[in-house]
């Protein structure tokens, strides 16, 4: 899919306006605080994934504005759409005109994001890798973001017993079922980036191997059994911290390299590598199962790789034909071939 225009009204320091997106690679150059991430935000509004973490959608209208902020996105490809996110407080949106959630808009525009951030992808908590498999599982199965939520109430709900020093029988059948379903969605996706990789492999500076390390433990193939097994033998455990100690929410994507953990092998940069290198792996298996071409906004993509690193993601951009947002304060980039824009103060104008 691709983003062919968008309308931005209050939203954040962006100038209103009406702006005509290039369909292929699209670089948003300005000075610091110019408002180059807040494009990228309001694209992440329309494609269904909201404020950017850390921010609620109503932090997006523009200060001393009146009413609420609007953003609107003609897309184009796959399918035609139109897409109206209005935010006043909660957002409320529209999909051709009729209301719909999140995750229709999700699933109409499939959209990936890099923020300077994402380096954590690979020397982070495993958090901001659960983070990374549970948005590339919202963008490959429908239900995921609703099965997740679920799990998340119930496991709240044996934190709570656990607390209150209860027995947390009543949870377990639903939390085994739950996290079952979870971990085989994951697993899945994991699969398909080990695929995809391979496509990606001249950004990648060293090969990396992926694998879930099940929270809780187990290495047998019975994913069900294996649940109830952990909550036995970590059952004394659980009732000493108060915590649930089995299921998705204590997982891992352990990323190896070399037959050692990744971050131990890789440089800084190669690190950077790495992550992008996951990103588009990703961006091809949501591609591949969506049967939509992917979205992909990126910020300051290239801080911190050499010439050959920035030389090498240009050409990957180039192959994979997905339209790109890319975002950078560096002024010349001639490596950068694509739509330039400037962007300063709001204001969003095409180089020509
Ligand atoms: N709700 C809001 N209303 C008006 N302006 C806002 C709002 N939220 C943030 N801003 C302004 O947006 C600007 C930041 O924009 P943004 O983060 O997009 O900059 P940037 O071009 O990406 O900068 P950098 O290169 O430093 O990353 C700041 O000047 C900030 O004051």
């Amino acid at each position: 899919m691709r983003i062919a225009q968008t309308r931005f009204r209050n939203f954040r320091n962006l100038e209103n306006a009406l702006i005509g997106w290039d369909s292929g690679l699209n670089l948003l150059t300005g000075v610091n605080g110019a408002g180059k991430t807040n494009v990228l935000e309001a694209l992440h509004v329309v494609t269904g994934w909201g404020a950017f973490s850390g921010s609620k959608c109503s932090d997006t209208v523009k200060w001393h504005s009146e009413g609420g902020a609007s953003l609107a996105a003609q897309a184009t490809g796959e399918r035609e759409a139109v897409i109206e996110a209005v935010i006043v407080g909660r957002a409320s949106l529209r999909l051709d005109s009729k209301l719909c959630r999140w995750g229709d808009l999700r699933s109409c525009v499939p959209s990936l994001t890099f923020l300077p951030s994402d380096m954590a992808l690979i020397e982070g908590a495993p958090s901001v890798r659960r983070r990374f498999l549970d948005l590339l599982c919202a963008l490959c199965f429908p239900l995921y973001a609703y099965k997740l939520s679920e799990y998340r109430k119930i496991t709240q709900h044996r934190r709570h017993l656990l607390g209150l020093g209860h027995s947390t029988r009543v949870t377990e059948e639903t939390m085994a079922n739950l996290s079952v379903w979870i971990w085989e969605c994951r697993l899945e996706v994991i699969a398909a980036l080990r695929v995809h990789l391979e496509k990606w492999c001249d950004l990648l500076p060293r090969k990396i191997d992926l694998n879930l390390k099940r929270g809780g433990g187990g290495n047998a193939d019975g994913l069900l059994e294996d649940f109830h097994r952990s909550c036995a033998i970590l059952a004394e455990r659980e009732r000493a911290s108060g915590l649930p100690l089995v299921g998705p929410h204590r997982d891992d994507l352990i990323i190896g390299c070399e037959g050692r953990p990744a971050p131990e092998v890789l440089s800084r940069g190669q690190r950077r590598r790495a992550a992008l290198a996951l990103v588009m792996a990703a961006a091809s298996a949501v591609e591949r199962r969506n049967r939509a071409s992917p979205v992909l906004l990126f910020d300051e993509v290239a801080s911190e790789l050499d010439e050959a690193g920035r030389t090498v993601l240009m050409e990957c951009l180039q192959r994979s034909r997905w339209q790109v947002f890319a975002a950078t304060a560096e002024s010349t980039l001639p490596w950068f071939q694509g739509t330039r824009w400037r962007v300063s103060a709001g204001k969003i104008q095409r180089c020509d």
